[in-house]
């Protein structure tokens, strides 16, 4: 008797992350080398958390990688509204700096909307400012746009090119960071756009309705398998970390997506490896824009 191998005909096409991420790098090397003066980034971090701290290093790491200069401001959490302004009136005045990048959430006594709008529109490289959400909500080609949105629509593009005319989307969140602006640049590329968050009903009901499904919420699996239409493509934002003793450093990092029940998708990304590694890339490429629009 025959067996039909079920796995790898019937398992979902992993959109590696890591390998897209790693081609848009090299293209950001190439035009760094480039310009005359280096692309310069600032990361800005407040506090001590630990999986922010992580972050900022992986961001200020692959800028050195790929000879940008890079700076990293890290501040303790008692740092004063005025103390970090001075940071950022600083950095905007620097013109070795091309980018700026205050790492959120900052702690709860300081104004994070009072922070970004200080940032030099033309800086503001997490496409965050009130000049570069409106820039994109009208189409303006000069917006900045958010990197993990701007990365996850080029996971999006792998499958499906960059016309999604005819296919229904679902964002999971509306995030000024991420839900609102992946709903935008869905809208932009021609999908039918639901934008989903905490109050909605029926969730799962939405979902299963999703050619193409966007989780950004922050919530460990939360997204079920029987939520996920057969053939599906599933961008998994979320990380959150979870303990687990199986590990050494007694956790591991998790999706939005029980990615153990997706088996029914057409294609997922993972948690590590997915949508993470795109938004570094994307921070990168923001940055040597930012620098090539100054060098013009
Ligand atoms: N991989 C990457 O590169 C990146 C990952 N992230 C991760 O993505 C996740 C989301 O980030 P971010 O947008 O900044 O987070 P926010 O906390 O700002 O937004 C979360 C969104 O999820 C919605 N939400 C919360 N609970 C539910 C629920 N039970 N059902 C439906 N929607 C819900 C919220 O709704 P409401 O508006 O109603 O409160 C909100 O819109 C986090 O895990 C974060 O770590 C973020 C950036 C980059
Ligand atoms: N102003 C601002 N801009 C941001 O873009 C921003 C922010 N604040 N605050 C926090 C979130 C989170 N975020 C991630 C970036 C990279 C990975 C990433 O590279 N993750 C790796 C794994 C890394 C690990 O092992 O911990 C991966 O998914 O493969 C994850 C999450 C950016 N954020």
């Amino acid at each position: 008797m025959e067996t039909v191998p079920l796995s790898s005909a019937n398992a979902p096409r992993l959109i590696d992350g890591k390998a897209i991420a790693a081609a848009v790098t090299e293209d950001v090397a190439s035009r760094a080398a480039a310009l005359a003066a280096k692309p310069g980034l600032a990361v800005v971090l407040v506090g001590e958390d630990p999986a922010s701290a992580v972050y900022v290093r992986m961001k200020s790491e692959k800028a050195e990688a790929l000879g940008f200069h890079s700076v990293q401001h890290s501040l303790p959490a008692e740092t004063s509204q005025d103390e970090l302004l001075a940071v950022v009136d600083a950095l905007n005045a620097d013109p070795a700096i091309h980018g700026i990048l205050v790492q959120l959430p900052l702690p709860a006594h300081l104004d994070s909307a009072a922070v970004i709008a200080a940032i030099d529109p033309d800086k503001d490289v997490d496409g965050l400012s009130v000049i570069n959400a409106g820039r994109l909500a009208v189409g303006d080609p000069n917006a900045i746009v958010p990197c993990t949105p701007l990365g996850s629509m080029t996971l999006i593009g792998t499958v499906h090119g960059t016309d999604l005319s005819g296919l229904n989307a679902v964002v999971i969140g509306r995030s000024r960071l991420v839900g609102l602006p992946m709903a935008l640049l869905l809208a932009k590329a021609n999908a039918t756009v639901t934008i989903a968050h905490s109050r909605t009903k029926d969730l799962p009901g939405l979902c299963q309705n999703a050619d193409i499904l966007v989780a950004a919420v922050g919530r460990p699996e939360m997204v079920k398998g029987d939520w996920i239409k057969p053939g599906a493509t599933v961008i998994d934002v979320g990380t959150s970390r979870v303990p687990d003793a199986s590990r050494k450093s007694g956790q591991r990092l998790v999706g939005d997506v029980a990615f153990a029940e997706a088996t029914h998708a057409g294609a997922i990304t993972p948690v590590p490896g997915g949508v993470g590694p795109m938004t570094i890339a994307m921070l990168m490429r923001n940055t040597v824009e930012a620098a090539e629009r100054k060098a013009r």
